[in-house]
């Protein structure tokens, strides 16, 4: 049953403790957004003060040919500016990236029930985990967003606990995208000038997690966000759009990172976004640029899509690469037990880059 008054409370039940989701709410009936998802005026995305990121995709298969130091240059710009590019011809066919969206569609159409047998506490696996918004008990305003995610242990615990409806195509997907995210991070990690062995590589991997998010169209978008202003925490997330749209970064400003321009990262058929994390920007010294995006909604249909995260493992200790701090002659950010900084990441509601400020040395002086 949708909530009955209006009160914020009913609705935070049925929607977050009672495992509606957001889509519960929309399925129930809806003619404009409850006050409770009302983005103060700062955060609500004005689509007209945005224009579309004209930065051409990546081939990734001319690595293999005479173009490989060209490409490398390519995804190493992006990394050093934007923090975000679109690769194709990538190792993930893309008869999977459409069986992926339709999982997606596929588990958030189940009903209510079905998905909240997968809330945290009462999940089969503390590994799976479907929720809505991001910390709903730290936020003022909520995010528009359901999702589901499973963090990968080994290949039986995922077909055994992951959600019938996308196991298998999530367990592929996550897979392939890692093959991707080490390829990528040995380039960048390679451009500093550092050596990494094969072990600290696996170290820096070593969590892995797949994301089906699912925004349901929204009454009032302009008042709203899908995901609010946040970068990732992790080396490199590899995301799956589809074709609706709606997913905006931030252009950061030497000298002003509060009012950077936002562009959108347009959807383009058979592409797989690739974002620069957090833990990229700490290892080096600030050079690969963690990037601000958020997400808009929108009136006439869902939109889903499907991030792969890759964070280091908890227990490893995270700072700048020494040899970068060599030569840059400081360390911008301090050393931090990984599972500190996600303790801090999660503790948190998203509010753009603050998450690094949690390792920031002199961060007067730094963006
Ligand atoms: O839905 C998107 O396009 C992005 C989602 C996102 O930023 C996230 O899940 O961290
Ligand atoms: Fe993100």
């Amino acid at each position: 049953m949708a909530p009955s008054s209006n009160s914020s409370n009913s609705l935070y039940e049925f929607v977050v403790r009672d495992g509606n989701g957001v889509k519960g709410l929309v399925d129930s009936g809806l003619s404009e957004v409850p006050e409770r998802y009302i983005q103060p005026p700062e955060e609500q995305i004005n689509k007209l003060e945005s224009s579309p990121c004209d930065m051409q995709p990546i081939d990734l298969s001319k690595l293999n040919g005479p173009e490989h130091d060209k490409v490398v240059d390519e995804i190493v710009g992006a990394a050093e500016t934007l923090g975000f590019f679109q690769v194709v011809n990538h190792v993930v066919p893309v008869e999977l990236l459409e069986s992926l969206k339709e999982a997606a569609h596929t588990f958030f159409n189940l009903p209510p029930g079905k998905k909240a047998v997968y809330r945290a506490g009462v999940s089969p696996s503390p590994k799976v985990k479907y929720g809505t918004s991001f910390v709903p008990e730290k936020e003022k305003a909520l995010e528009w967003k359901d999702y589901i995610s499973m963090v990968y242990i080994c290949d039986e615990d995922a077909l055994q606990y992951w959600p019938n409806q996308c196991k298998e195509a999530a367990l592929e997907y996550l897979k392939l995208s890692s093959k991707l995210v080490k390829q990528l991070v040995e380039i960048l990690v390679g451009k500093l000038g550092v050596e990494l062995d094969d072990s600290k590589i696996e170290s820096l991997l070593g969590m892995k997690m797949v994301n089906m998010n699912y925004y349901p169209e929204c009454p009032n978008p302009e008042l709203t966000v899908g995901v609010g202003r946040h970068s990732d925490m992790g080396t490199i997330t590899v995301l799956l759009q589809d074709g609706i749209g709606g997913l905006y970064v931030k252009v950061e400003e030497d000298n002003d990172a509060e009012n950077g321009e936002w562009l959108e990262i347009p959807p383009i058929p058979g592409a797989l976004v690739i974002n620069i994390g957090d833990t990229l920007q700490i290892l080096s010294n600030g050079k690969y640029k963690s990037a601000e995006h958020r997400v808009r909604t929108t009136s006439t249909q869902s939109r889903v899509s499907v991030p792969v995260f890759t964070v280091p493992l908890a227990s490893e200790r995270i700072g700048p690469l020494p040899e970068v701090v060599k030569k840059d002659g400081l360390a911008r950010y301090k050393e931090v037990v990984w599972q500190d900084y996600m303790n801090n990441f999660f503790g948190n509601a998203h509010a753009g880059k603050k998450s690094l400020d949690f390792v920031k040395i002199n961060s007067a002086k730094l963006e």
